[in-house]
């Protein structure tokens, strides 16, 4: 049966720009239809292209941080399969102004990480090679009214500039790809080059994917297209891979076509144009001159502007914290573990939440970790709730934390007054406690009597302790916490049930 199973991605990322590749029109998500929309990019005769100098610095950026190598002289080609197919009437000019023959960044490193093992605490790292990087213009939106059987147009979405990063098949399951994308969209977010908003489309993947038999070449490639979820993106590979497996099995033939993954069967299926039987037909773009960066200002040739120019070293030297360093950096400054910086960095908004706990507490970093990343995000996934839609806020949790550090609360309780946090917001953790009477127990006689109960009605394991069993003491201890809801002040309850066992 087929063991090797691949996965290439082409991920489509909007550039973060004000205005389009090649107009002054300006970028907008939700503006009316066909309001951001210059002549150009309605392909009026007579107009021509002029390269906006902000998507190429961002495909430097974004070609440095994935160590590629920049082409110094890159070329623009028209890409007029378009014409032929359904997206005909998105491209206007009936072509797609793209980055064939030479791209702008080849030959760069995307590495990723799994979480693994039972308790995800093992960090698995994993590199997928970027074949290109390309600029190239996004499509207009075509709407078809089945009613009144017309096809409406939104050129707002034409002509603003992407970057196409072309991976090679490095992968080889639905939850790499997803690892390996979410690592991208973080990457993209830190240098500011695209937002990566995957549900407005900033960010779409199409996935390739193929099966073969071991020592056999990769097999024929399906193209799943459009995928605007990292959910779906694993979901849509694993489906495809088990298909393809099961075509190969039945002695079917897996066909080289374009599918679409649709989100209530958890299918792909076969989109109706052929798209993938088409010979692509390109040619060098006549109204641009080959795209040209310079390695540094030394290198600038006489005449031209320094101001004017995209200088690589300069790009280079001005690369923010990526997310690797920035789990490093948080690992060491506060002596967490690796996959604790995982979870915190890949969760939005979730390294800001931690740090302003921190802030606001005594407790050491290495005890407020499980806090944020157990209770805090469990709750929060739970929910189906975002970082910032928690209602518990980072001051709220670090008043819990306080209470707890400080010998108010045990920790058990702690936990029974978060959960409450969680569900009434607004109550400080102090309000609770008194309100459900969850202090701390410490009042000596008290817990005597209840430990007395305890040892009393627990003669075998008594004895257990007795004989040198010492571990069985902590079911004890657990037992008169069950009586006090978790109050009792475990050092006392410990030394007392000691005590009593001699
Ligand atoms: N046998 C294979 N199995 C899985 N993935 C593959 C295989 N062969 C190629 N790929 C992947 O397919 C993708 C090819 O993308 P590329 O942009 O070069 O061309 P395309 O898909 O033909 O054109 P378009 O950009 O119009 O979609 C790459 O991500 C590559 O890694
Ligand atoms: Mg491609
Ligand atoms: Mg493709």
């Amino acid at each position: 049966s087929p063991a090797g199973r691949c996965g290439g991605l082409e991920v489509h990322a909007q550039i973060n720009t004000s205005t389009k590749l090649f107009s002054a029109s300006p970028v907008g998500f939700s503006a009316p239809p066909n309001s951001l929309v210059s002549f150009f990019d309605a392909s009026l005769p007579g107009t021509l292209p002029v390269l906006n100098k902000q998507c190429v610095e961002a495909a430097v950026k974004t070609g440095l941080a994935l160590h590629c190598s920049i082409n110094t002289k890159s070329f623009f080609d028209r890409n007029t399969t378009f014409i032929k197919n359904r997206y005909a009437c998105s491209f206007q000019a009936g072509y797609q102004i793209t980055q064939q023959r030479r791209p702008i960044a080849v030959d760069g490193m995307l590495t990723y990480s799994l979480l693994r093992g039972k308790k995800w605490n093992q960090v698995m790292r994993k590199c997928v090679h970027i074949k290109q990087i390309q600029l190239e213009q996004d499509s207009g939106k075509s709407l078809h009214d089945d009613v009144q059987s017309q096809t409406l147009i939104d050129l707002n979405r034409a002509g603003v500039g992407l970057m196409e990063l072309v991976m090679e098949p490095d992968m080889c399951c639905g939850e790499e790809a997803a690892a390996a994308v979410r690592e991208l969209q973080l990457i993209l977010q830190a240098l500011g080059t695209c937002q990566g908003n995957m549900s407005e489309g900033q960010l779409r993947v199409d996935a390739n994917v193929s099966v073969h038999r071991p020592g056999e070449p990769l097999g024929v490639r399906t193209e799943v297209k459009n995928i605007n979820s990292i959910r779906y993106l694993a979901k849509a590979i694993d489906f495809e891979i088990q298909r393809q497996i099961d075509v190969l099995q039945r002695g079917g033939t897996v066909f080289n076509e374009t599918r679409a993954y649709d989100s209530k069967s958890g299918e792909t299926i076969p989109m109706r144009d052929k798209e993938g039987l088409q010979d692509y037909r390109f040619m060098p773009e006549p109204n641009l001159p080959p795209l040209v960066v310079y390695v540094d200002e030394a290198s600038l040739p006489a005449g031209i502007d320094a101001s004017q120019a995209v200088l690589v070293e300069k790009i280079k030297e001005a690369l923010p914290e990526l997310p690797s360093l920035k789990r490093d950096r948080l690992v060491q400054t506060y002596g967490i573990l690796p996959e604790h910086s995982y979870t915190l960095v890949n969760e939005d908004g979730l390294v800001e939440f931690f740090e302003a706990v921190l802030k606001a507490t005594t407790k050491e970093p290495r005890k407020v970790i499980g806090w944020v990343t157990n209770e805090l995000l469990g709750h929060l996934k739970q929910q189906d709730l975002s970082v910032s839609q928690s209602l518990v806020s980072p001051s709220a949790l670090a008043e819990l934390l306080e209470l707890q550090e400080m010998g108010h609360i045990s920790s058990s309780a702690a936990k029974q007054v978060f959960q409450e946090m969680t569900r009434s917001s607004g109550k400080t953790a102090l309000h609770i406690i008194q309100e459900q009477d969850l202090g701390l127990v410490s009042d000596s006689d008290q817990l005597h009597n209840i430990c007395q109960r305890v040892v009393d009605s627990h003669p075998n394991e008594v004895h257990a302790i007795r004989s040198g069993n010492k571990k069985v003491l902590n079911k004890l201890m657990g037992l008169v916490q069950k009586e006090t809801k978790g109050r009792a002040d475990p050092v006392l309850v410990r030394t007392i049930l000691q005590e009593k066992t001699l």
